[in-house]
């Protein structure tokens, strides 16, 4: 079993117990009744207002590198990636791995105006409406969890609540594959989900691949602003970190220079 089946194992179960509290029909209620969804795919849209963006994690845990943060407050960690100019803020919501939870997502939301990914290991439907009844913008849909039937299926109930889906790849064939569904923003995750291998040249192997009209997101494996540098200069419109800013002194600070760095390196790019 890899990691990643091992995980959605878990998620299931855990969606199990929580659909016998609450019924998809009120699930389905709940999420009709929750205020619009912010435009994710506009606030991630390359503009020169911000040529480039950083989607900004709360992240307490993870399969790869076990505890990274405590992360008492993820309203106070969501405030400070707000303010240092987070064009979306991620927040892991999967419990058994990574330490996240729903509660964490409402007090994000509770605490932003910037567009919100609930990042999950989707599989149900449920799950998708649930990421909208708390308030997410955004969800993860992860190629290599779903065939091209459930993709698409997930990606047309994402858009028609009104949120955005990050729809995250890893090969040539899974970038295809969220192509051929319709994807308009489309994550390359340098992480390998099944070994937990990392390998930022994933991404600058894959980028041209994504259609001109998508907007791609380089995830994972930024340590510091010469990664941002590199995955901008490789075409990333956006980066998703986590570890380097739940474990960095100033999370503000951190992501406005990481939104400078990526921004320089793509103004660069379209003027020579
Ligand atoms: O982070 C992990 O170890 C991990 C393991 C298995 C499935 C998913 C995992 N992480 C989710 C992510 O993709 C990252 O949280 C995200 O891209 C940020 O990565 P990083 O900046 O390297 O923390």
């Amino acid at each position: 079993m890899s990691v990643l089946d091992d995980i959605i194992a878990g998620v299931r179960e855990d969606l199990e117990t929580r659909r016998a509290q609450l019924s998809l029909e009120q699930v389905r209620a709940a999420a009709a009744a929750a205020a619009p969804a912010r435009d994710a795919l506009a606030a991630l849209t390359p503009s020169a207002q911000r040529p480039f963006g950083v989607i900004s994690e709360v992240k307490r845990r993870s399969p790869s590198k076990g505890e990274l943060a405590q992360i008492p407050e993820p309203a106070t960690l969501a405030a400070a990636y707000a303010a240092g100019g987070a064009a979306a803020i991620s927040v892991l919501t999967e419990q058994r791995r990574f330490g996240g939870s729903l509660a964490d997502l409402d007090a994000v939301r509770a605490a932003v105006d910037v567009p919100v990914l609930r990042k999950d290991f989707t599989v149900d439907e449920y799950q998708i409406y649930e990421a909208r009844a708390h308030g997410a913008d955004l969800v993860l849909l992860i190629v290599a969890a779903l065939d091209d039937a459930t993709l698409a299926a997930f990606l047309q109930l994402t858009e028609s609540l009104g949120m955005t889906a990050l729809v995250e790849t890893h090969t040539e064939d899974e970038i295809a594959r969220a192509v051929a569904a319709g994807a308009r923003l489309i994550g390359v995750n340098v992480r390998n989900l099944k070994t937990l291998d990392v390998d930022n040249s994933t991404f600058a192997r894959l980028a041209g691949l994504i259609p001109a009209g998508a907007i791609a997101v380089a995830e994972s494996g930024v340590g510091g602003v010469d990664d941002v540098i590199d995955y901008a200069r490789s075409g990333a419109d956006a980066v998703l970190v986590g570890e380097a800013l739940v474990k960095g002194e100033n999370p503000r600070e951190a992501v406005a220079s990481f939104t400078a760095a990526g921004a320089r390196e793509r103004t660069a790019a379209q003027t020579t």
